[in-house]
């Protein structure tokens, strides 16, 4: 069994210099593509990442038989886009220098395969020679998946592999050669500067950082919460001395839900500028994992830690915006069982952990086989995810809501063969599961972006919008009762009804005045004056009378004619409105205003021939009784 080295060697910290300071001369060109504090949409200053041209010698990985296909970068259009990942989880096998001048009894036949002279062959996507560095590793694996989560998806790079085969060595590197989880950072940000050069998006990242220390999930950026060892008698025992005093750790809850799968409630996140800033986040997790002497070991390599990036774009032109999530795991290793009771339990919990995880990945690799020989690709198997919390927190991951890439580190000194030849079963199991994964589908705007000054207009015109589309109902509401009653309301067809009631009641009038012929009529006043009148202004009066009286039936005839016309009015109010506006509105129109004129005039007349009868008869009358009174005095008196 691999003894663990001294404690800094095992577990590297970035506590000292920035990586960018630390690292080799091409990764402290970083320094110029760190994004700007505030935001992380454009800058003035174009970053060309020094890590992008690193990959050059790995590149070849990309285009490998049998390797996940991921594609080069995308444009921004084809982001956009709602197409899924097929494929496989990439699984590459790591094996760690041995040191020893044995023979080694694995060989590596291609870049694919490796060999044991007992065991056989295994084939992978990509089996890394002893001597790579973790640069290599890095760009043919988490580089390639950190382009994938700037178009939109989540993925999930995972260390697996025996106690000290070179899980943290591999993704958190050492103060020499820097891991995958600095290397990646860096690349992130590299890009997000990039495409925010390019695009008018907008950019968040945001780190969290937990462990699972025997089954039980803590937070590593809960600040409040400063770990400290307990002086007394469990040396094992940990305590949080934070604002409110010495307290246990506070473990995190996992909780199901709809939109990811699995939610760790109460999980802190910090939103990082650069990436220095999220790389000092590590840092701080990293303490919070040591902060004691004697339990340093078991919490830096008994537990399995989880660095999650969250990385937010907005797409400031449409408003919508999109989430994915690189989780770069450096899992515990497997280890036989050991003497000391605290490390027995952590072991156990360890190995129990892993076989879950070794157990679902069985289970997905059964289905994913059972659902290529299914014609309609249905399964129907049950996948326990709860089985441990590990695998509950993997399971977005491995169900299908990301991209996962497995680091199987090795070591394949003689006396580690069992523990290899588990891990490389692992890994191939690992390799069979296939994956159909969709991109998270883009947030509107108004979900996710609009202040609280946009909301307040947005809810003001809408309010607008509504007070004037009630109006414009009532309004309608109007019309059809309107119309309902046969669009009195309209008011020129109100004023032909008018004047079509004015009309008949001016005939009628004329009528009665025409019948008044027969009336007895008590004028005084003219008796009086036809009384005195002499016989001559009688024959006159009786030739004016006849003319009169001629008059009077021309205008008999004339009221025929306007009650001709009245009726025909009528019908034309009868007809659609448009029609009987156009006409009423024409010469119609002035004919109606002349036949009230006409009547007028007429009833005048009338009147004028009535008196004049009456004249007529008065003075005739004397005349009349003197002849009586001539021939037939007698009778009279
Ligand atoms: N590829 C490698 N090249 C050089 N040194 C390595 C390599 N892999 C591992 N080592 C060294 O081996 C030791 C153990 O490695 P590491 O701590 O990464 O193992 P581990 O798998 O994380 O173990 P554990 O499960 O106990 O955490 C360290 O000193 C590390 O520097």
């Amino acid at each position: 069994m691999i003894q663990k080295g001294p404690s800094s060697m095992r577990r590297p910290s970035f506590k000292s210099q920035s990586p960018s300071v630390r690292s080799t001369s091409s990764f402290s060109n970083l320094k110029r593509g760190r994004i700007g504090s505030g935001s992380l949409s454009a800058s003035s200053s174009r970053s060309s990442s020094p890590l992008r041209s690193i990959s050059s010698s790995s590149d070849h990985l990309l285009s490998t038989p049998g390797h996940f296909k991921i594609s080069r970068r995308g444009s921004l259009g084809s982001q956009r886009k709602q197409e899924p990942y097929n494929g496989i989880i990439s699984v590459v096998i790591r094996l760690k220098p041995s040191g020893s001048r044995e023979k080694d009894p694995w060989i590596i036949t291609d870049p694919q395969t490796m060999q044991h002279v007992d065991v056989g062959e295994f084939k992978f996507d990509h089996v890394f020679r002893p001597g790579c560095s973790n640069v290599e590793v890095y760009a043919g694996t988490s580089k390639p998946m950190i382009d994938r989560v700037m178009e939109g998806f989540n993925a999930t790079v995972f260390a697996y592999g025996m106690t000290g085969s070179g899980k943290t060595f591999t993704m958190m590197g050492t103060e020499e050669e820097l891991g995958l989880i600095p290397l990646s950072v860096a690349y992130l940000f590299s890009r997000v500067m990039e495409e925010s050069l390019q695009n008018d998006d907008r950019f968040e990242i945001a780190v969290s950082y937990l462990e699972i220390y025997n089954e039980k999930v803590y937070d590593l950026l809960d600040c409040e919460n400063e770990v400290k060892p307990l002086a007394t008698g469990s040396s094992r025992m940990l305590v949080h001395v934070g604002a409110r005093g010495p307290r246990t750790p506070i473990e995190l809850k996992l909780r199901e839900d709809s939109k990811y799968g699995v939610k760790i409630v109460g999980l802190t996140e910090k939103r990082c500028q650069s990436s220095d800033e999220l790389l000092k986040w590590i840092r701080i997790g990293d303490k919070s994992r040591k902060t004691g002497e004697t339990i340093y070991n078991t919490r830096s390599s008994r537990s399995h830690a989880i660095v999650l990036i969250r990385l937010t774009r907005t797409d400031l032109k449409q408003g919508d915006s999109v989430s994915s999530t690189l989780s770069l795991c450096d899992l515990a290793g497997s280890e036989k069982a050991v003497t000391q009771n605290e490390r027995r339990k952590e072991g156990a919990f360890i190995n129990k952990s892993l076989l879950a995880l070794g157990t679902v990945i069985s289970k997905l690799s059964a289905e994913s086989t059972q659902r290529n020989n299914t014609p309609a690709g249905t399964t129907t198997s049950h996948i326990p995810y709860r089985d441990s919390k590990l695998t509950r927190i993997l399971q977005p991951a491995l169900s299908g809501n990301g991209i996962v890439t497995t680091i199987c580190t090795i070591d394949t000194k003689q006396e580690s063969a069992s523990e290899t030849l588990n891990t490389l079963r692992f890994a191939s199991r690992a390799k069979n599961v296939s994956l159909h994964v969709f991109r998270k589908p883009l947030l509107p705007s108004s979900v996710s972006c609009h202040s609280i000054e946009e909301k307040d207009r947005i809810i003001a015109t809408l309010t607008k919008q509504l007070d004037e589309q009630h109006v414009l109902i009532a309004k309608l509401k109007e019309n059809d009762v309107a119309a309902d009653m046969g669009d009195i309301s309209d008011p020129n067809t109100s004023l032909m009804e008018t004047e079509n009631k004015f009309l008949k009641y001016k005939l009628e009038h004329c009528e009665k005045l025409l019948d008044k012929d027969a009336l007895d009529l008590q004028d005084t006043e003219i008796a009086e004056i036809v009384d005195i009148l002499p016989v001559e202004v009688g024959t006159l009066l009786e030739t004016k009378f006849q003319g009169l009286e001629s008059q009077l039936r021309q205008y008999k005839d004339y009221t025929r004619y306007l009650e001709h016309k009245v009726a025909e009015l009528e019908i034309q109010i009868q007809t659609p409105q448009s029609s009987v506006n156009s006409v009423y509105e024409g010469s119609e129109g002035e004919l109606v205003a002349e036949l009230q004129k006409s009547l007028e005039r007429k009833d005048k007349m009338i009147e004028a021939l009535q008196s004049a009868r009456r004249l007529r008869e008065r003075a005739l009358r004397p005349l009349n009784r003197d002849e009586l009174n001539a021939g037939t005095k007698e009778e009279f008196f």
